[in-house]
């Protein structure tokens, strides 16, 4: 053979799924798009035409409701954990299992990734970005004040999972990405950069979560500039503060995954 498939997985991608459960008069509701992604042991399908392995991805979606219905819903971990483990008891030709968050590899242990996506937060204060390099390309004036703004968006991994609270983990990163920007309520945290700020996150995230092995974060610069109305004298003052322009492109974006050394030892 002159080729190699050298990755395959098939699957359901955007099964929507709305779970109520209903204790009562309390009804919780959970929202989710699932992606379930198999991996078969051979690769006759692609290869000569033959189709008696494969799961149709219309009998993975139909497994997405019926264990929905059967098992109910608490987070997208556990019913990700749920899904994989299904597929891989159900088929014994199916070798590998994604489940959106969760892969999981026959005679391996789950591999999680969660994540959260569109955490629009902003600082008024306290953020700053001077000293950068400066040469014949620089033009950007050193800002000692400036609107600090950005769409979070972090996903980290789980070492283990064994005893982990997915929804208690998933706060704690909430509230460490807050925390990040806002600082406390008299004095706030000062931010220096996107970069620094980032990196101090993910150092918390670590620190209080230990069975996390790395967080992965994107956050676009979103850019505001102040609008300039010094051909206004009778606006009364040469700083303008107050208004300002929402720049929607070009964005900076910074990107950084922080792992565990010792983890990385490892590998
Ligand atoms: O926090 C920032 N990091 C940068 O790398 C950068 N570059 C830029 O133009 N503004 C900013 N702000």
């Amino acid at each position: 053979m002159v080729y190699a498939i050298t990755e395959r997985e098939y699957g359901k991608s955007l099964v929507k799924l709305l779970h109520v459960k209903r204790d009562g008069l309390v009804h919780t509701i959970k929202e989710f798009e699932v992606a379930t992604k198999l991996k078969l042991n051979s690769e006759k399908d692609y290869i000569e035409g033959n189709n008696e392995d494969i799961v149709a991805t219309d009998s993975q979606k139909n497994t997405v409701y019926l264990l929905a219905k059967r098992f109910g819903v608490s987070n997208p971990e556990r019913f990700a954990l749920l899904l994989a483990r299904h597929f891989l008891n159900q088929y014994s030709h199916v070798v590998r299992a994604k489940i959106e968050v969760v892969t999981l590899v026959r005679n391996g242990t789950a591999q999680v990734e969660s994540g959260l996506n569109k955490l629009q937060v902003l600082k008024t204060t306290q953020s700053a970005f001077v000293n950068f390099y400066r040469d014949e390309f620089a033009s950007l004036p050193d800002m000692e004040d400036r609107i600090f703004s950005t769409v979070v968006k972090a996903n980290w991994t789980y070492d283990t999972i064994a005893n982990v609270n997915f929804d208690q983990a998933f706060e704690k990163v909430k509230l460490a990405i807050l925390r990040g920007f806002a600082g406390c309520p008299d004095r706030g945290v000062y931010s220096p950069s996107v970069q620094q700020s980032m990196y101090l996150i993910q150092k918390d995230i670590l620190d209080q979560i230990r069975q996390l092995r790395d967080v992965y974060m994107q956050m676009p610069n979103k850019h505001y500039f102040s609008v300039d109305l010094s051909k206004f004298p009778r606006v009364g003052s040469k700083t303008n503060d107050e208004v300002f322009l929402p720049v929607d492109k070009p964005s900076g974006m910074i990107e950084a995954t922080l792992a565990r050394n010792d983890f990385r030892a490892k590998m």
